[in-house]
């Protein structure tokens, strides 16, 4: 029946009874596909049912739905006519692991980070309000992670004042984020499940519930009369609260949905689900199930049997033997615990662990508090989510010079996540503030010592390191620190001096083989070893910045400054990531098309100075 699907008119189309054999489909649909693509796994089991019921109910694309993250939407793209391209998923050139509106007119909004979908839902709710599209539903889809995050507050704390909108937001409760779940909106969440039967007798309408939960619902009710039973929050912010009910179960969904249609103001839906729903090994354990690799569906995920560590690894066991030492250091993540390496940190220190889930900006002024009162706050963080935390990292940490260290994983091109989650601007957005110290790792071992420099240095300090492996550098036990703002000469060669920063020194390495150039590990983009750049431009004609993350305003940008400041004028090559948004695909082959391969860099520095030059500068030495 899948097959015969390909909008959700058709979707539509279908009788009550049909919907499940659909749902049973679509489930197997999804772990096929990502068994052999890759991708996030078990959130999208959990959305099966959710899915199918929102776009029955509601005349999608017309009434808005808006997923959060949007790591779930996988039953929505095959529901909504790319069933088909669900092989090209989060490839080079193939559909996006997230929303998109440039993709599908159903793609209502953009996402991948988290909780913005309740502000963009009332956004469109009183967009339609104004155009006098009063028939039109806004549905922001939110998970229970998700619902940490400030923002969301934000918008609901706007949203409960409009009592003649057409908003709705469902929240997706399966009790996990990536994680197990953290915080007293968990443990609310909770309580509120335990007083479910009474929610549902409260809220829905007894027309609309089914016989048995009809007369649980009375029984309990009859035990309730004369308590008083205590507005939940979401009320308590405007909302009209309805729920909890059984998001896999479509004859709770699709009558409870229904029935809202009717209801003006905001609407606020508590859906109970699974993550990992229907495929056993996921529903065992979701967070290995969050976002796999390619996997054999029957025998399900096998250890990995690379021998070459992550740098995320080289962090994991940093931050132990850091904390071994110096019983001050405490370790920060919003909500990224396994992806950020910190596993073994939570269970061997858990009284200096701190996961405040999907909280970016509180993550880093709670950080800086424990900062003021003399402790040594680490915190762990994603180069793409810090940037939710720009003005806490100005105003609360740097301004105030306070002793924290960021440790920003996934810099760089991430790979499949796409353009969303690219860490492409932190040189940029790191290198223009005041006291800050900013590092790039060109190897893991390098990133080890940068990270003990980082926390030695009494102020702000930041070192970025890439998604994945590295170049399989042996990394040494002991804890060193590297000399602040010194690079270092890397190869010696004529006429050409290449600085690469970070990831780029391999390649850098190997073009500079290829054009017998000068290659310096310039190591500190701030600060800047002016020394060294001054030194080079006595024995070179030319400067070529290498660098993995936006051109403008990054590295290379230091190095001009810097030279124009000291009053050296030389030609300069900036090299790095181009200024538009670059797509998913495998981080090697988006490298190379960005050329920052070996090859593309050899071969930008000749077209830039030109084989002849080349030589005739060389010449010159
Ligand atoms: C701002 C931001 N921080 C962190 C993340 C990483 N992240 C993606 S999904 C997720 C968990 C979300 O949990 P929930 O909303 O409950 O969805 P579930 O995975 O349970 O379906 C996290 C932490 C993100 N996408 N955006
Ligand atoms: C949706 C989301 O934000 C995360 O699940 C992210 O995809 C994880 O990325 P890593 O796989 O790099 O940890
Ligand atoms: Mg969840």
């Amino acid at each position: 029946m899948l097959n015969k699907i390909n909008s959700p008119d058709e979707l539509r189309q279908l009788s009550r009874a049909e919907l499940l054999p659909l749902a049973d489909e679509l489930r197997a649909f999804v772990i096929d596909s990502v068994s052999k693509t890759g991708g996030h796994l078990s959130s999208n089991l959990g959305t099966v049912e959710l899915t199918i019921a929102l776009h029955y109910v509601f005349n999608t694309p017309e009434d808005r739905l808006i997923w959060d993250v949007g790591h779930q939407t996988y039953p929505h793209k095959i529901l909504t006519g790319r069933r088909d391209q669900m092989h090209t998923l989060r490839q080079l050139d193939g559909i996006s692991g997230f929303p998109r509106r440039s993709e599908s007119e159903y793609d209502t909004f953009g996402t991948a980070h988290s909780s913005t979908s309740i502000s963009a839902a009332l956004g469109m709710a009183l967009a339609a309000k104004t155009k006098g599209e009063t028939d039109r539903y806004a549905i922001a889809v939110i998970g229970d992670g998700a619902m940490t995050a400030g923002m969301v507050f934000e918008a609901m704390n706007n949203a409960g004042v409009y009592d003649d909108i057409n908003l709705i937001v469902v929240l997706n409760d399966n009790d996990m984020s990536i994680s197990p779940p953290v915080g007293a909106l968990n443990r609310y969440l909770a309580r509120l499940m335990s007083g479910k039967f009474y929610a549902q007798a409260k809220n829905i309408g007894k027309s609309i519930m089914p016989e048995p939960v009809r007369q649980l619902a009375r029984r309990i009710e009859g035990h309730a009369k004369g308590m008083i039973v205590p507005a939940t929050m979401f009320e308590e912010l405007g909302f009209n609260y309805i729920g909890p009910i059984d998001g896999h179960d479509l004859d709770s969904l699709i009558p409870t949905l229904q029935n809202m249609k009717d209801l003006k103001g905001p609407q606020f839906l508590h859906v109970v689900t699974k993550k990992g729903q229907g495929y056993k090994l996921a529903e065992a354990d979701p967070v290995l199930y969050h976002g796999p690799g390619k996997f054999n569906p029957a025998e399900g995920i096998k250890p990995a049997t690379s021998s070459k560590v992550t740098y995320t690894q080289v962090f994991g066991d940093w931050l132990c033997d850091m904390a071994a030492q110096d019983n001050k250091l405490i370790g920060i993540t919003p909500a990224m615990c396994g992806g950020s390496g910190m596993v073994e940190f939570e269970q061997r220190y858990p009284n200096r662990y701190y996961d405040v889930g999907i909280a970016e900006q509180h993550a880093v002024t709670f950080a800086a508090g424990l900062a003021c009162e003399g402790l040594k706050p680490v915190v762990a963080i994603y180069s793409t989510f810090l940037q939710r935390a720009y003005d806490q990292l100005i105003h609360d940490v740097a301004l105030q010079n306070l002793d924290v260290t960021f440790a920003l994983d996934r810099a760089g091109l991430v790979g499949a996540d796409g353009a969303t989650h690219a860490g492409n601007y932190d040189i940029s957005y790191l290198r223009c503030i005041p006291n800050m110290v900013v590092m790039a790792a060109s190897d893991e071992n390098e990133c080890r010592q940068m990270l003990s420099t980082a926390y030695q240095y009494p102020g702000p300090a930041a070192v970025r390191y890439p998604r994945g492996a590295g170049t399989g550098a042996v990394v040494e036990k002991v804890l060193t620190t590297l000399p602040l703002g010194k690079g270092e000469v890397r190869r010696e060669g004529k006429s050409i001096a290449i600085l690469a920063f970070g990831t780029m020194l391999a390649p850098s390495l190997k073009a500079g083989d290829a054009l017998d150039a000068t290659v310096a590990n310039m190591r500190f983009i701030k600060p800047l070893d002016t020394a060294l750049l001054l030194e080079l431009a006595k024995t070179h004609d030319a400067f070529v910045t290498v660098e993995e993350g936006a051109v403008m305003g990054g590295a290379g940008a230091a190095v001009a400054e810097a030279l124009a400041e000291a009053g050296c004028v030389k030609p300069i090559l900036h090299l790095g990531l181009p200024d538009r948004f670059i797509d998913h695909g495998d981080v090697a082959q988006l490298l190379a098309l960005c050329g920052l391969d070996a090859d593309g860099i050899t071969a930008s520095i000749r077209q830039r100075f030109g084989k002849d030059a080349l030589r005739l500068v060389a010449n010159q030495h």
